[in-house]
This record gives C-alpha cells, structure tokens and sequence, in this order.
C-alpha cells in the first residue's frame, strides 16, 4: 500500500506498532496505549513522508514537517465498536478533499473526540452508545 504514497496513515497503537516492525496486536484490538508509541509516529511521518495518527484514550497526529498535535475526548466504549477506526480513516480521507493532510485528519480525530463525547454523556449501554455516536457524528 505503501507504494501508493498514503497522504495519512493512521491506525490504533498495535497497528502503528507492527508498521514499523515492532509488536502487533490481538486481532484488529490494540495491545498497546497510544502514549507508547509517540516517538514511532514522528519516526514514521518522516520515513513514510504521510500524516500519521495513532489512535487511543488519547490521539496523536504528526506530519513530515515535524508539526505534532493530540486529541483528547471520546469515550471509552469507542474501541468496543467495531468499525470506529476504519470510519475515522474514512472522515480523514474525505476531508483530505478539502484541506491539507494534516488539518483533515486532525478535523476528523476531534468531530470522533466531539461525538464520543456527546453520545457518551447521554447513554450507558455499548449498544445505545454506538447509534448516539453516528447521530452526533452526523450532527456536528
Ligand atoms: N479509551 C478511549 N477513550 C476515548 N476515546 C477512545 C478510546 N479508545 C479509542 N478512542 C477513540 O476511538 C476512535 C477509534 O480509535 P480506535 O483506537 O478504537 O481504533 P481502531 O482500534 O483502529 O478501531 P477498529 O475497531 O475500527 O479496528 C478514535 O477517535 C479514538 O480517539
Ligand atoms: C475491517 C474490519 N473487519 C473486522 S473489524 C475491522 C476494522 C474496522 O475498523
């Protein structure tokens, strides 16, 4: 995939991990907190020459330049919801059609940071948490 220059990579911890040769993870779960594998994200935006985020408890975005940024928010059942990460990526890509690489994927880590937030605030189950979370997303 690499050969196709990805303008941004992200991925949660174990993801970001295995990509650059280290540890993978469970499945598609990660193993690893996103704290851990900061200096790997830097390393791998300049290697790479693409964005790269790692997602967690906490996000973490760099570029090529060396411009590094965090995302704080969400919610803790995010990571029990399959297809959070994957429709992160998706948020990302689309507003790469907008923006540069590096402001569309902080955009898109703070509307999922935003709308965890808001659909956690408002239910309790994983289940109800999951539909409140598209109804954010598509709200902001
Ligand atoms: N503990 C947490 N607290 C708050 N938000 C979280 C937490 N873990 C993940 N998130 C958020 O969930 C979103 C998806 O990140 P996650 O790391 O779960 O992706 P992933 O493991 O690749 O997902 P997928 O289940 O699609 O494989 C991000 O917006 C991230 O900030
Ligand atoms: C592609 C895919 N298949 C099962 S989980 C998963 C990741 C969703 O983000």
């Amino acid at each position: 995939m690499l050969k196709y220059k990805p303008a941004i990579i992200r991925g949660n911890a174990s993801e970001i991990s295995a990509l650059a040769g280290g540890e993978g993870g469970s499945g598609v779960d990660s193993t690893l907190d996103s704290s851990e594998v900061v200096d790997t994200v830097k390393q791998l935006a300049v290697r790479l020459d693409a964005v790269v985020a790692v997602s967690g408890q906490v996000d973490y975005l760099c570029d090529p330049a060396g411009r590094a940024t965090s995302v704080e928010g969400g919610d803790a059942r995010m990571p029990q919801v399959t297809g959070t990460g994957c429709s992160l990526g998706a948020l990302s890509a689309g507003f790469c059609a907008v923006t540069d690489p590096f402001t569309a994927a902080r955009a898109a880590h703070a509307a999922f940071a935003a709308a965890g937030q808001r659909a956690g605030a408002r239910t309790t189950g994983t289940g109800s948490f999951a539909v409140a979370f598209v109804d954010e997303l598509s709200a902001l």
